[in-house]
C-alpha cells in the first residue's frame, strides 16, 4: 500500500442516500450510473470493457485485487468504468504471472476507487430502487455542492456514449491473407471479440462508430459485425442505418449486445431501460433452437422489447434469459443475420457460447 492515509469517501446516490467508504489511492470525485457486477473473477476485463463507460461499478465479490493485473488481460487500452466501489480491496497480490497490483493499475489509469463499503447493503438498495446516477468522492465536506453537481449529470436513458470510446481511425486485426474478411463497426468493441474472429481465420477491419455502410463495403468483406458498447442504443442513428443497409443486401451480419440492440432497432423493435441490468458471469440462457442451456457472461442495462420481437413477421427469438424471460438472442427469418444480448466472447466468463462465432464464420461462406 503506497498511501498510508486513505481518505474517507462517500457514495451519494441521486435520491440522496449516502454510503461511506475509503479511497484506495487517488482522491477526487467521479460521476456515473451506479451498477453492480456479480462476477467472482475477471475484474480487470470488467474494468476495461468499453460497454461500462460512464458507469460506477460496484463489485459484489468480497475481494477485489487479490490476483493483481496482467497486461494482456485487458479488453481495451484503458480503464473504462467511471469509478470502482468495492468491499475489500487487496493491495497485495499473489499470482506469479501478474505484472502489476490493482492499486497501481488504478493509479496508472487515473481512476477513482473506493473500498470498505457495505456493498451488500448498497446492492440490495439499488436492486430495490433500480439503477440510478451517483457520485463517489473523497471531498466529503462538499456534500451540498456534490448534490447540485449530481443533479446535472444526464440520465443513462437516451445517452449516446459509443462516440466516446470508438476508434478515431480504422485499424486492422489478424492476418491479411486470412480466408475471411470482416468489417466490424466499433461502437465500443472488446478485444476478445476481435481475438475470437481473428483466430477463426478472419482478417478484420475495425471502423469508427459513425462510418457509413459504403465505407465498410469498400473493404469488400465477407460479412459484417456490430460490436458491444456503452450507453443507450436508441440514439445510435448512424449505426442503425449501417445495419439496415447490410440487412437490405442480405449480407452476413452478427451483433453482440449493443450491436444486437442496434439490429433490433433497425428492424423497428424498440429497446427499453431495465430496472437493473444483467452484469455477471453466470447468467443462464436457453437456446430455443437446440433446447440447450448456456451459462453466459452478461453486461447490459437495456433490452429489446419482447412482445414486439415475438409479433414481428421477420424476426425470431433464438435465446431467452432464464432468470427473467427477457430476449437474449434473435435471428432474422430468411436473412443471414443473428445477434445476442450477451457476451459469447466471455472475458470474463464461461465459454459455453463461443459456438456463435463458429456459426457466424459458417454464415460467411453463405455470402
Ligand atoms: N455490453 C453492451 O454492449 C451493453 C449495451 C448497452 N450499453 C446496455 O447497457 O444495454
Amino acid at each position: 500500500m503506497k498511501y498510508k492515509q486513505r481518505k474517507k469517501a462517500l457514495i451519494l446516490l441521486a435520491d440522496g442516500t449516502i454510503f461511506y467508504g475509503k479511497s484506495i489511492g487517488k482522491e477526487g470525485t467521479a460521476f456515473g450510473e451506479v451498477c453492480f457486477n456479480t462476477g467472482t473473477t475477471g475484474y480487470q476485463e470488467i474494468f476495461t470493457d468499453p460497454s461500462y463507460f460512464g458507469q460506477l461499478m460496484v463489485t459484489t465479490n468480497a475481494h477485489i485485487g487479490n490476483y493483481g493485473t496482467k497486461e494482456d488481460e485487458v479488453e481495451s487500452d484503458t480503464i473504462k468504468i467511471a469509478g470502482l466501489i468495492c468491499k475489500n480491496f487487496s493491495f497485495e497480490y499473489s499470482r506469479p504471472s501478474a505484472d502489476m497490483s490493482l492499486e497501481d493499475f488504478f493509479e496508472k489509469h487515473d481512476t477513482l476507487a473506493i473500498a470498505d463499503v457495505d456493498t451488500r447493503a448498497l446492492v440490495s438498495y439499488i436492486r430495490e430502487k433500480g439503477a440510478m446516477n451517483a457520485v463517489i468522492s473523497t471531498e466529503v465536506e462538499r456534500l451540498e455542492e456534490l448534490k447540485a453537481e449530481l443533479a446535472e449529470v444526464p440520465s443513462m436513458e437516451g445517452l449516446e456514449l459509443a462516440s466516446k470510446v470508438s476508434t478515431k481511425e480504422p485499424y486492422f486485426v489478424g492476418d491479411e491473407n486470412a480466408k475471411y474478411r470482416i468489417a466490424a463497426l466499433d461502437i465500443g468493441i472488446k478485444k476478445n471479440i476481435l481475438r475470437n474472429l481473428a483466430k477463426r481465420d478472419a482478417y478484420i477491419k475495425v471502423f469508427p462508430y459513425n462510418s457509413k455502410f459504403s465505407e465498410l463495403e469498400a473493404f469488400n468483406p465477407d460479412g459484417y459485425f456490430l460490436s458491444n458498447g456503452p450507453g443507450d442504443p436508441e440514439p445510435l442513428a448512424e449505426a442503425q442505418e449501417v445495419a439496415k443497409e447490410i440487412i437490405k443486401r442480405n449480407k452476413p451480419l452478427f451483433g453482440i449486445c449493443l450491436g444486437h440492440q442496434v439490429i433490433a432497432l433497425a428492424n423497428g423493435i424498440s429497446t427499453y431501460k431495465m430496472h437493473n441490468g444483467h452484469r455477471g458471469i453466470n447468467h443462464p440462457v436457453k437456446n430455443l433452437i437446440t433446447g440447450k442451456g448456456e451459462i453466459t457472461s452478461q453486461n447490459h442495462g437495456f433490452a429489446i422489447n419482447r412482445k414486439e420481437t415475438e409479433t414481428h413477421p421477420d424476426v425470431e427469438i433464438t435465446h431467452l434469459h432464464l432468470n427473467d424471460d427477457t430476449v437474449a438472442g434473435i435471428r432474422l427469418k430468411n436473412k443471414n443475420c443473428f445477434s445476442v444480448q450477451y457476451h459469447p466472447e466471455a472475458s470474463p466468463g464461461p465459454n459455453d457460447s463461443v459456438y456463435l462465432f463458429d456459426e457466424f464464420i459458417e454464415n460467411l461462406s453463405k455470402n
